[in-house]
């Protein structure tokens, strides 16, 4: 189903060797990633489905740098975060990743322009045309010096695309971006997405329930019983 294939493991921008990850629970260690293998090369845009429960946020979480496999290799554009300190895999994710997780992480003090600045400034690449194309596209222009608590749900979860969008990221790890929004504002976010992947050759990895908007992109990874299908 894939549509982009490379070999050249210097061409990825993300790649998952047998990685492996339990939690620990009440119960004992719980399984939850048993021998995970993928790629994601620039330019691609890959959809992570499964089951509530298969391990889609823990795969993203890993290869963010914010938490640790038990076993396996994790490569990000070029660097084994396995190995990494955390110094590292912070400057990682301060210029080369960009992460929207399904907790915002707005900065309550700042207003939603800054908010929306944040993240390019500290990549070194914050560009305000570029900005106010995304504040527009986001439908948020209206409501750039609000701040994150004068924002509904939707509001918020697109000044925290928009801030992701805004620094260019090579590897772009997006878990559910679109899950607050309504359907039209879901697909100008999804065309925001795949704008930077062709754009800029950034890659794109996430998770998704929508079969629609997995549809809409390169192809599609799904996991179940801790592995990918
Ligand atoms: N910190 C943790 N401690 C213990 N178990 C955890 C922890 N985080 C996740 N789990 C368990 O790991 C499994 C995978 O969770 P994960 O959040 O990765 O799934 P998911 O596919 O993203 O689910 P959903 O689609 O519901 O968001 C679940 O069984 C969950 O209960």
């Amino acid at each position: 189903m894939r549509t982009v294939l490379v070999s050249d493991p210097s061409e990825r921008l993300l790649s998952l060797e047998g990685v492996r990850k339990s939690y620990a629970t009440g119960e004992g260690p719980v399984q939850v990633l048993a021998g995970v293998d993928m790629n994601l090369a620039p330019g691609e845009s890959l959809a992570l489905t499964g089951e509530s429960g298969s391990g889609k946020s823990t795969l993203l979480h890993l290869a963010a740098g914010l938490d640790s496999a038990d076993e396996g290799r994790i490569v990000v554009a070029g660097h084994d975060i396995s190995q990494a300190g955390d110094t590292e895999r912070a400057r990682l994710r301060r210029g080369t990743v960009g992460l929207v997780f399904q907790q915002f992480n707005l900065i309550p003090s700042l207003d939603v322009a800054a908010n929306l600045a944040f993240q390019a400034r500290l990549a070194g690449r914050h560009d305000p045309e570029w900005q106010a194309e995304l504040a527009d596209a986001l439908g948020l222009t209206a409501c750039l010096h609000r701040y994150p608590e004068q924002l509904s749900g939707g509001q918020q979860q697109r000044v925290a695309i928009g801030r992701t969008l805004a620094a260019r990221p090579r590897l772009v790890l997006a878990d559910e971006p679109t899950g607050n929004l309504d359907e039209a504002t879901g697909d100008a976010v999804m065309a925001l997405f795949l704008r930077l992947v062709s754009q800029t050759g950034a890659g794109l990895l996430m998770v998704t329930h929508s079969t629609r908007l997995a549809g809409r992109l390169h192809g599609r990874l799904q996991l179940s019983a801790g592995r990918v299908a």
